[in-house]
């Protein structure tokens, strides 16, 4: 028989532990964000049971992958969340759903380990994280005490627990990702939509005159698209589109932000920035697009494009609607006159093709 001493020792443990688990439970539950997810959740286990390394491992392909962006910016999760093959995850845990203790032979691990931490631990529990009954990643613990996490003397039941409480918020935290993702992202070219770019030129405008600093919005349009369409198909009229995107993203970069406004239509605001420097970016996309076809099948598809742009300083409109008219006004002037005096290579591309 037991000894009641120790009954009522275990008892007294098992509270202390569940109580544990509620708390890092209520701080990550109503998370929204999987950056955010990731810190709190590391720190507060760090916290909680006094575990000096704790990092998560995502498998760096679907159906995860889109947070692998947001998550490798941010220079607070550097250790603390790493994107791995699915293999690699596989070789270690084997098929198993419960959490596996290494104390011997690290090595076999390093790929999931990070690089600043494989020097220092000594024992690591790695538990599978699933959604839905899939692995979509590892919650790993980690000591410098080759003991604290042995095989051939630990349990793994309350390991398991707390990595299923943190699957099922995981699941919730990706659900609300995946939701706002969607509704503030055209889903072709994953650019913010126009509704964000109502909501920011709002919200920029009214900075713009507080703080008596330039706010240049740019429109962009696709040359002769219809007539992509219309003679290569859809599916190279979507590739088109996903190009143009592509290179706006990259040029606009750190300057402002890009978004698809409709059809072949497509917008960047760089708050702070003069007409002239945002023309300049417009310009480059333009040369840039130029000189590099799309490549689509057994074709180098031309693409070229119209611009125009108003700012705040150069315009003095009345509101963030006003300065978008104005720049879309510019945009068909300037598409206008270049349609009477020069007949773009893309037409001609096409006249071949037809
Ligand atoms: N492939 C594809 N086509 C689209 C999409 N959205 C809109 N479109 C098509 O884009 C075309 C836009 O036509 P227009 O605005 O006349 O564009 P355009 O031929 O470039 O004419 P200009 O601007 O005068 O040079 C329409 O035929 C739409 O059906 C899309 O997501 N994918």
């Amino acid at each position: 028989m037991h000894d009641i001493n120790e009954l009522i020792e275990n008892v007294r443990h098992n509270e202390q532990i569940a109580l544990k688990f509620f708390e890092i439970e209520r701080c990550i539950l109503s998370i929204g964000r999987c950056d955010q997810f990731v810190s709190t959740l590391t720190r507060e286990v760090q916290k909680q049971f006094n575990v000096p390394y704790v990092w998560v491992n995502l498998i760096n392909e679907a159906p995860l992958s889109h947070l692998m962006e947001a998550l490798e910016k941010s220079s607070d999760l550097r250790d603390r969340v790493l994107f791995t093959r699915r293999r690699a995850m596989i070789d270690i845990i084997k098929a198993s759903s419960r959490t596996v203790l290494v104390n011997d032979d690290l090595s076999q691990c390093d790929e999931i380990i990070p690089s600043v931490y494989r020097d220092i631990i000594s024992s690591v529990a790695i538990s599978p994280l699933t959604i839905d009954g899939e692995l979509v990643g590892l919650f790993c613990q980690a000591d410098s005490d080759s003991t604290r996490y042995d095989a051939a003397t630990k349990d793994t039941f309350l390991l398991d627990q707390l990595a299923i409480k943190i699957s099922i918020c995981l699941s919730n935290v990706t659900a609300r990702e995946k939701l706002e993702y969607l509704a503030t992202r055209d889903p072709l070219t994953g650019l913010l939509n126009r509704r964000q770019l109502e909501l920011m030129l709002d919200r920029e405008f009214a900075r713009s005159q507080q703080q008596k600093r330039d706010l240049t919005v740019v429109f962009i349009d696709c040359d002769g698209f219809k007539s992509i369409n219309d003679t290569l198909g859809h599916n190279c009229g979507d590739e088109v589109l996903e190009y143009i995107a592509k290179r706006l993203l990259k040029y606009v970069h750190k300057q402002g932000l890009a978004f698809r406004f409709a059809g072949d239509e497509f917008v960047f605001v760089t708050p702070g920035k003069s007409y002239d420097d945002a023309l300049l970016i417009a310009e480059s996309i333009h040369d840039y697009l130029q000189s590099n076809p799309l490549r689509y099948k057994s074709n180098h598809v031309p693409i070229t494009i119209s611009y125009g742009g108003a700012s705040v300083m150069e315009d003095m409109p009345t509101n963030y609607k006003h300065l978008l008219k104005i720049a879309d006004e510019r945009l068909y002037s300037y598409k206008n006159n270049r349609k009477r005096s020069v007949p773009t290579k893309v037409f001609k591309f096409l006249n071949r093709m037809r």
